[in-house]
């Protein structure tokens, strides 16, 4: 079948169409659904409905400020040209994977308490005695949407949990990952900036306590650029291998926000107090050389043989003894983990102001209408 790409979705063949009898009964399933699919899956079927009931994208952009309409016309105009057919199918498709899964856990489970990602975004594997969470979405530079923030968790805490010694967490495509996806900020519920404030702060306090609190070697594999929350959580990983073709980037104070991922604590410890400020408050972006050459970075491959010479390598510690290392592991982090939690919790709190404020908003706007880019 050929891609969409930007929504990831499939076209068929024409006798595989399914009829307007069941995409009514899909319309009436998706009300019936038990769990909320997350924004990013309401998106697509938004701009399913849309194809499928009115055609291609036909109404006038809305304005940059306007960002949930603007955000749904995106989502809209990225289906082109796909037939209302096909459309009609892809939302068929789409509504029964979301019934099954809301239904039942799937029997193919990997591990015991492994409950896979809710979207293809991030992809989990376990082999060779290692857990691989993949990003995996190279169209938007792997940036995180709120779903996948959910998805992460769940996946280290099932890692924590099942069979292998080593976690790995890594990206598809050329980015590592570009950071936040800034569209989170432009899904405002119901009690408005301050409520989006409060449920970003509580999402990120407990995504980080989870990278604090993660009792195995955990590895980056930073296999092309960096950016944003993807390098800050870089200090609580115990092993970072780099491409050279890898940045490190951390613009809060040109996005108006602040420091997270317990960076405020990590990085003035691992470079020391001038390095840090240069990268937290001026955000200086660092080469995989400069990352390596002041503690950031374990060690950095030509990108030739990087994926080669850095899973080899993984393999060979995989067979190391697991309880030793996790051992190994919780003596080091110990000392540490009530200091991370209160650094967290206060990070946290800082962005959540720093969310509501004027500098930041014009910042996210800026880079949704195009006018600004890293
Ligand atoms: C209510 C609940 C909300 C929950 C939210 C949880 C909150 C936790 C937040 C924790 C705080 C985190 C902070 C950060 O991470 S700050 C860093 C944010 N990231 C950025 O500012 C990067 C922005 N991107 C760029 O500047 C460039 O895209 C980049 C330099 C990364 C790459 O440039 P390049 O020219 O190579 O590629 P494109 O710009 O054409 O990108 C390709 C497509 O990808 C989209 N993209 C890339 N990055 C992001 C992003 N971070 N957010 C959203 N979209 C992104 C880009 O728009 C292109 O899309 P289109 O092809 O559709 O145009």
């Amino acid at each position: 079948p050929l891609q969409v790409p930007a929504l990831g979705l499939h076209v068929r063949g024409p006798a595989m169409l399914a009829s307007q009898k069941d995409f009514n009964n899909a319309v009436s399933q998706v009300k019936l659904l038990k769990e909320d699919p997350g924004n990013e899956v309401k998106l697509k079927l938004y701009a399913l409905y849309k194809q499928a009931t009115e055609g291609p994208c036909n109404v006038p952009k809305p304005g940059m400020l306007d960002f949930i309409n603007k955000t749904k016309w995106d989502a809209w105009n990225a289906l082109g040209s796909l037939s209302k057919e096909a459309a009609r199918q892809n939302y068929v498709d789409l509504v029964s994977r979301l019934s099954a899964s809301s239904e039942s856990p799937s029997p193919e489970a990997p591990a015991a308490d492994r409950k896979q990602p809710e979207s293809d975004s991030l992809v989990v594997t376990s082999e060779d005695g290692i857990t691989t969470i993949r990003l995996n979405r190279p169209a938007k530079k792997n940036a995180l949407t709120t779903q996948m923030y959910h998805d992460i968790i769940a996946a280290l805490q099932a890692a924590s949990k099942d069979e292998s010694a080593i976690t790995v967490l890594t990206g598809s495509g050329d980015y590592y990952c570009s950071g936040n996806d800034l569209t989170n900020f432009t899904h405002l519920p119901a009690g408005g900036l301050e409520e989006m404030a409060r449920s970003a702060a509580a999402l990120l306090r407990d995504f980080v306590n989870c990278f604090i609190d993660f009792p195995k070697p955990l590895v980056a594999v930073v296999n092309g650029p960096a950016v944003g929350i993807s390098v800050t959580i870089l200090g609580l990983f115990d092993v970072v291998y780099a491409t050279d073709r890898a940045s490190f980037h951390t613009p809060f104070s040109h996005l108006g926000q602040s420091p997270e991922g317990c960076s405020s604590y990590t990085f003035p410890k691992i470079m020391g107090s001038s390095k840090a400020a240069e990268m937290l408050l001026f955000g200086k972006k660092l080469t995989a050389q400069e990352a390596c050459a002041q503690g950031l970075v374990t060690e950095v491959f030509p990108d030739g043989t990087f994926q080669k010479e850095v899973w080899a390598r993984l393999k060979a510690y995989s067979k190391l003894p697991p309880n030793a290392m996790r051992i190994s592991k919780q003596i080091i982090r110990n000392r540490e983990k009530e200091k991370l939690h209160a650094v967290n919790a206060e990070e946290s709190s800082v962005l959540r102001e720093r969310w509501q404020s004027d500098e930041c908003m014009n910042a996210i706007a800026s880079f949704l209408s195009r006018k600004a880019k890293l």
